[in-house]
Formats: C-alpha cells, sequence, structure tokens
C-alpha cells in the first residue's frame, strides 16, 4: 500500500518534494493545490497529476477523499490555518519548517492535529538522512570524549532572490533566523540529547544577537548561544548574505566530530557527505557515507510513510515534543533580537 501525497503551494520546495516522492516505492503524488489554476495545472502536468486532481484553491485539495496526506509547502505564515485545516479534514500532514510563526500557532496545529488523531511531523528533512542519525550515534557512543560545545552554522546568499521574495518579506516571515534558524538549533539540541543517550534537549539558556533591518524589517544574520542542563554549549549562526559557512562541528575532550555537509548532503556542490573525526592535534579519521538511494527528500517521505502505515502519529526523527521545544526557542531567539511578525501580535 503506498500513501497518497497532495501538495499546497507550488512553489521551490513544492518541486524538490515532488521529485523525492518520484522515487519512493511507499509513496505518490496524486494531487497539487495552488492558489491558481494555472500553477496547479502546470505542476500537476510536470509530474503526472490527472487533470481533475490540480486543484486551483487549496480547500478544493483539502476535499479530495483520494488524498491521504498533504504536504505544506506555503511561506511559513500560512502554515497554521492550512495544517488546522487539512487536521480537520482528517488528513495526515508534513508541515515545511518552521511549523509556523510562533509558540502560540504551534500549539494550535498540535491541537488541531491531537483531536483529530492524524499524523503531523514538521519537515526537517536532514533528521530524516542516514548521515545525520550515525553522526548522532558516534556522538552517543564517545568518539569526542565529553561533549563540551556544538558549533553550528547555515548561510546561502540570498539577495539574488530579489527583494519580492518571501525571504526578505516581514509578512511572508522572512529573514535567516525564520528561514534557516531551526536548522542549527534542531542539531544542537539533538546532539546535546544524543550525548547523555536521550531525546533532543531543551536550550536551559539562549542568549542572541542579530541584524534586523530597518526597510525590511527582517533579519540579515542572527546568533546565538545556548546552554543545556548537562552544561554542553552550543554557538549557532545563520545568514542570508553570502554563500558562507555550512559547517557543523561538536567539540569535546578528546577532539572534534564535523560534518561538512550536514544540511544538503544530496547535493554534492555542497560538499561530501561523510563524518571526520580528529583527535585534539591529529589529522581526521574520514567515515564516508555511501547510500545507493541519495535524494534527501525520499528519506524524508520514506521515514513519513514507515509511521503512518505503522498508524503512528508521529515520526520519531522529528516529535511534537521536538517541534514546542524548537518554536519556544525560536520564539527566545526572536525576542532576543528584535525580530516581530504580525502573528505575533494577534
Ligand atoms: N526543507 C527544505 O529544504 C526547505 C523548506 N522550505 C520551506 O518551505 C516553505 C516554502 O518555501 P519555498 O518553496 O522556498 O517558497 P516559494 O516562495 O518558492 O513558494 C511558496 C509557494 O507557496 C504558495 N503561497 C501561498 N501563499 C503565498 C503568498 N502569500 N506568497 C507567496 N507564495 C504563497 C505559492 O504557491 P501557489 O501560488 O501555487 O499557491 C508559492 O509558490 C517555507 O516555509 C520554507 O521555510 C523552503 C526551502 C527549502
Ligand atoms: O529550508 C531552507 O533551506 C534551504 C534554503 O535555501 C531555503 O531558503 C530554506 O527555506
Amino acid at each position: 500500500m503506498s500513501l497518497r501525497w497532495g501538495i499546497l503551494g507550488t512553489g521551490n520546495i513544492a518541486t524538490t518534494f515532488a521529485n523525492g516522492l518520484k522515487q519512493s516505492p511507499l509513496n505518490s503524488l496524486v494531487a497539487i493545490g495552488s492558489r491558481s489554476d494555472a500553477s496547479a495545472q502546470a505542476f500537476g502536468q510536470a509530474f503526472g497529476v490527472t487533470k481533475a486532481a490540480c486543484y486551483g484553491t487549496y480547500d478544493a485539495l483539502l476535499a479530495d477523499p483520494n488524498v491521504d496526506i498533504v504536504y505544506i509547502a506555503t511561506p511559513h505564515p500560512q502554515h497554521c490555518e492550512l495544517a488546522i485545516k487539512t487536521a480537520k479534514a482528517k488528513k495526515h500532514m508534513l508541515v515545511e519548517k518552521p511549523m509556523a510563526m510562533n509558540e502560540r500557532e504551534v500549539q494550535l496545529i498540535l491541537d488541531a492535529a491531537k483531536e483529530n488523531d492524524v499524523f503531523l511531523m514538521e519537515a526537517y528533512m536532514y533528521r530524516c538522512h542516514p548521515q545525520t542519525q550515525k553522526a548522532a550515534e558516534m556522538i552517543k557512543q564517545g568518539v569526542v570524549g565529553e561533549v563540551k560545545l556544538v558549533k553550528a552554522s547555515f548561510s546561502f546568499e540570498g539577495y539574488s532572490l530579489g527583494p519580492s521574495s518571501r525571504l526578505w518579506r516581514n509578512e511572508l516571515g522572512g529573514g535567516a533566523l525564520m528561514d534557516i534558524g531551526g536548522y542549527p538549533l534542531s542539531w544542537a539540541r539533538l546532539i546535546a540529547g544524543a550525548a547523555q543517550g536521550s531525546s533532543p534537549l531543551h536550550p536551559t539558556i539562549l542568549k542572541g544577537v542579530g541584524n534586523v533591518q530597518k526597510d525590511t524589517q527582517v533579519d540579515e544574520w542572527a546568533m546565538a548561544s545556548l546552554g543545556f542542563e548537562n552544561k554542553i554549549g552550543a554557538q549557532l549562526f545563520v545568514g542570508v548574505f553570502a554563500d558562507a559557512d555550512c559547517s557543523v562541528e561538536v567539540v569535546g575532550t578528546k577532539g572534534t566530530l564535523r560534518v561538512p555537509n550536514l544540511w544538503r548532503p544530496d547535493l554534492a556542490v555542497l560538499g561530501p557527505t561523510q563524518i571526520e573525526v580528529s583527535e585534539h592535534g591529529k589529522a581526521a579519521a574520514i567515515t564516508p557515507i555511501v547510500l545507493e538511494q541519495t535524494n534527501l527528500f525520499t528519506f524524508e517521505a520514506e521515514a513519513v510513510a514507515k509511521a503512518v502505515l505503522s498508524g503512528k502519529k508521529e515520526c520519531d526523527f522529528m516529535t511534537w515534543e521536538d517541534s514546542l521545544s524548537q518554536v519556544r526557542s525560536m520564539d527566545q531567539w526572536r525576542k532576543e533580537i528584535g525580530l516581530v511578525y504580525s502573528a505575533d501580535k494577534q
């Protein structure tokens, strides 16, 4: 039995995810929903969706009885309303990151998923990749000794997208922190937990700085320093002004573990898929991650399908508790740098 997907939104990540679905025997794309008929038809044609299941409204897709699960791939401010509607339509859902704009919205989504007994996951796709699981396992086994510090960066050049891009518009949830801050944050939390053999931890302290621009009212870069109950610290950096550092490191008493390409291991141009461990002062030993299937979004879709088809409402790679911890930390990080959206005023 395969899971029948409908996608809401026909932008960048919707296309990437639809390609990932194509390679997954457990999944199939059966419907596409857009704000416009023309976009729905064009997208549907590219991915072999029947004309009748290319919908010019999101509501029409949610009313389609052939859709088991919905992938919400719109800008973040639309996630909350669409996720609640999806749950009420009794459909499972994979919601793009960040799950919603703030804790109040995430809580509403969790309540709706619980009430309607549907599967829900926030789409931190890198968490579903074998490289991430291997790195966390190595930390748990003590390859760097006692973990002291997690360093994680994510940056890309976003100016070329132009000022109309969601990245630069406050009303579309723009800025570096909301777009990519959740990646280093979710990695630091995962590793702080892995170090003690537990699920991801919530930070006990989070201090941040950032550059919220006067004209756009979104941040061009943001940094955070975190502390966890087990005395692990983390330094996070995100920026959307240049293709700068994207690597992650875990520093321990014995040595350092480094992953050069954690976020998009499917894109070889961003670096090799490998884990590098060096004892302090020595050359790194490299563990290559060799895989038959390399599409990151196929891993994500398969993780979701396995959970849904076995009756689970959550996926172990990104649980509901994990998403709550994420948004609480993101809210705190935003408060530290003075980054405000209209959702915060409701
Ligand atoms: N996991 C990952 O690797 C990635 C995740 N993302 C996440 O996915 C979501 C979408 O990002 P991305 O695909 O880059 O965004 P895009 O701007 O490329 O696409 C968003 C789509 O959402 C729909 N939409 C609904 N309301 C609006 C609106 N008011 N303005 C613009 N578009 C709207 C549009 O589709 P239509 O007109 O058909 O309705 C549009 O094409 C974000 O939450 C982002 O954080 C993004 C990139 C990578
Ligand atoms: O999640 C993401 O990862 C890659 C970025 O290019 C994109 O803007 C972001 O939404």
